[in-house]
């Protein structure tokens, strides 16, 4: 399958190919992130149980400065955020926004409140209502950076990503990658979050350029992934029950990992940065979801914005240069992604839930990491 953005997108202006999709050893893979923080307030019983950092772009950030492949002495991952708050946005110095600053708006800092229930235990059922109470400006393609990226993740909350924003990142990136819940959002007027199905919407004509498209169970129904799955590869979330990969010719299931979870939020984000990590390495789409799984995970089992213990972000690295080194090709090679299974998904996979079993040892030994633990349990 071609790369999302088309020949002139990319590479208008006489830039050069090479300098945006090179294999190890080359220029690092700089990505554009595009979403907002926001504030998340949790209730629970009409009780506040939790008042968090939130919006996909800390979620996301949090997972890529954590696995995406870098040189030791590169320090930070290389990409860049775009993002908005008020001047009421109350978590500057938590470490994704104090690495990469929002810009600063007169709106507010878009907030959400996320109702949980007890009733919502059952696998399926959707575990919270959320309802956006303030929301922040939208970013304008003006906002974005005038240069050329290798990725861009496309991760509004709010519809903040407008369908011009989305269209501007396609031609500024070489692949782009969508998460459906900043196409498909719709508010009432009390802010209660709804969907509108994707067709209906501006951004559905972009959908041929877009790389990748992650939907949650909850929200495919309004993508269509008999339809979308032809003009791109849509992945869908389930939760505790792994993903599934469907592209124009084929599809997988990609197991899940086991899980303690505390607070579901941000688990669509992590995976969604887990996944972006995976293609970076060089593994195929399907063998990528897994360490979308694995940070999917890991993000249920701390409550908001979690923190990843060191021992385990080093045995993943050390699973990923030791599975990718046996691999005979490299998946990203400026032209095409690769999509199936490949011979060590299952060895991956085992190596993997190996390195989980370090997550639940880090909350029993670092509980000033501000885990409540009591937002909902499984
Ligand atoms: N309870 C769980 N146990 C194990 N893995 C989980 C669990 N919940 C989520 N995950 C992982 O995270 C991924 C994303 O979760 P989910 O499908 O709930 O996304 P989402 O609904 O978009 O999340 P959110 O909107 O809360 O960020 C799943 O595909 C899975 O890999
Ligand atoms: O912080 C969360 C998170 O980013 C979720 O992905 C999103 O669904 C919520 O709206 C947001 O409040």
């Amino acid at each position: 399958m071609p790369l999302a953005a088309e020949p002139d997108d990319a590479h208008e202006e006489g830039e050069d190919q090479q300098l945006l999709l090179t294999a190890k050893g080359g220029p690092a893979l700089e990505g554009l992130v595009v979403g907002s923080y926001c504030h998340d307030v949790l209730i629970r019983g009409g009780r506040i149980v939790g008042e968090t950092l939130g919006g996909a772009a800390a979620f996301v950030s949090n997972v890529l400065d954590a696995a995406s492949p870098r040189e030791e002495e590169q320090g930070e991952a290389p990409f860049v955020v775009v993002s908005k708050v008020g001047r009421d946005f109350a978590y500057a110095s938590a470490p994704a926004p104090a690495r990469r600053p929002p810009l600063l708006c007169a709106s507010p800092t878009t907030s959400f409140h996320a109702q949980f229930s007890d009733a919502a235990a059952s696998a399926h059922a959707p575990d919270r209502e959320l309802r956006r109470v303030r929301a922040c400006d939208p970013i304008y393609p003006a906002d974005l950076p005038d240069r050329r990226f290798a990725y861009g993740l496309a991760v509004g909350v709010a519809g903040e990503v407008l369908p011009e924003t989305l269209e501007r990142m396609i031609r500024l990136c070489h692949a782009v990658l969508v998460d459906a819940q900043a196409l498909i959002r719709a508010f009432d007027g009390d802010g209660a979050v709804g969907h509108v199905a994707l067709e209906d919407t501006p951004y559905a004509r972009l959908l041929p350029r877009v790389a990748f498209l992650k939907a949650s169970s909850e929200e495919a129904p309004y993508v269509g992934v008999e339809t979308a799955r032809r003009q791109c590869c849509v992945i869908v979330t389930d939760g505790r029950d792994g993903c599934r990969l469907y592209w124009d010719g084929g599809e997988a299931r990609v197991a899940p990992f086991p899980a303690v979870q505390v607070d579901p939020t941000g688990a669509g984000d992590s995976f969604l940065a887990g996944f972006a990590a995976g293609l970076l390495w060089g593994l195929s789409a399907t063998d990528a979801a897994l360490l979308g799984n694995f940070f999917g995970a890991a993000a249920v089992s701390q409550v908001g914005v979690p923190t990843f213990h060191p021992k385990m972000l080093q045995a993943v690295k050390e699973i990923l240069e030791e599975k990718i080194a046996k691999r005979s090709s490299p998946c990203i090679n400026g032209t095409t992604f690769t999509f199936d299974r490949s011979s060590v998904h299952d060895e991956l996979h085992a190596a993997l839930q190996e390195a989980a079993r370090l997550m639940p040892e880090q909350q029993q030994a670092d509980p000033t990491n501000g885990n409540g633990g009591d937002i909902c349990s499984v």
